[in-house]
């Protein structure tokens, strides 16, 4: 992503409360999404983050009910004023409780419903099924049934039903909550190929920071429903003292970074994953 790539998600000083809450769950959020970025969500429970995917994707205003303030673009349409269906051409969703969001029991006909929900023509239907498994690599899962797959067979599922609709951008909400860490790195590099070859704008709320750190190019950090950082994950990773305050970690291998610098060794730039470190240490014994 280049500093000039347009905006695809502008949410504007986006207020909500849900209805009956005693609080906003989002208090004046200012955030821009560019085409073609890799935005990571992170923050403690309750801070928020998915209210604010609800607000990028429609579901707030158009499905929960509250009272909502300020206004969200995306793709250059106000969400308030554009049909949930006309939306989730633009973004689609893998919401966090992705057993809610399946619908049939059979791989293929999981991608089958959205592509005949959307109206696309029977001609178009089989190559883009294949296409979608091909490019999550589950092509050898089409005729199984979902009950019998795995966390992270499930999780690619779910990302290959939305990626056979051909949106513009890619909303995940914790997709790597029930998974181990090798299924988890590969939702991570699927959505790096997603997002490097074919353009995908991706959003994805996330609590494990090594992936963050390692994959997004910009990270938003959630706190009482307020964007406390918002940048270059990078940039955003040197805040750790005040990151770790407000209840998100850090990559160890940055603390070590800052606590070398601290220390008065040259450090030049942080490390934000093994590899960095390694030869950070290597620079100083040198
Ligand atoms: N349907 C709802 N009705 C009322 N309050 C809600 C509703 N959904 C969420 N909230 C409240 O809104 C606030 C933000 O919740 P949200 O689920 O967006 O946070 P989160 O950062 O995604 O949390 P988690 O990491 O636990 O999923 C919380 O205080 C939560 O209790």
């Amino acid at each position: 992503m280049t500093a000039e790539s347009k905006p695809i998600i502008d949410v504007q000083n986006v207020s909500f409360t849900y209805d009956g809450a005693s609080r906003p769950a989002l208090s004046s959020v200012g955030l821009t999404v560019r085409e073609g970025d890799f935005l990571g969500i992170i923050g403690p429970s309750g801070a928020g983050k998915s209210t604010l995917i609800y607000s990028m994707n429609g579901i707030i205003p158009h499905y929960c009910k509250g009272d909502f303030f300020g206004s969200v673009l995306l793709g250059g349409n106000d969400t308030f004023e554009t049909s949930l269906t006309d939306l989730s051409r633009i973004a689609a969703t893998v919401f966090q409780d992705i057993d809610a969001q399946m619908v049939a029991s059979m791989v293929e006909d999981e991608i089958l419903f959205g592509l005949e929900n959307f109206g696309v023509s029977r001609a178009e239907i089989e190559p883009r099924m294949a296409e979608a498994l091909e490019s999550v690599g589950i092509s050898d899962l089409r005729h199984r049934a979902i009950s019998s797959l795995s966390g992270g067979q499930k999780q690619k599922v779910a990302v290959a039903a939305v990626l056979a609709l051909k949106p513009r951008v890619l909303l995940l909400d914790e997709p790597t909550g029930a998974l181990d860490p090798a299924s988890s790195r590969q939702i991570f590099e699927l959505l790096r190929e997603l997002n490097e070859s074919c353009g995908i704008t991706v959003v994805v709320v996330e609590q494990k920071i090594g992936l963050l750190a390692e994959f997004t190019r910009h990270l938003a950090v959630l706190s009482d429903g307020a964007v406390r950082y918002c940048g270059e994950t990078r940039s955003v990773l040197r805040n750790a003292a005040e990151l770790l305050a407000i209840g998100v970690n850090v990559p160890r291998v940055t603390t070590l970074s800052l606590l070398l610098h601290e220390e008065g060794y040259a450090v030049d730039r942080f490390a934000v994953n093994v590899e960095e470190a390694k030869s950070l240490i290597e620079g100083i014994v040198a």
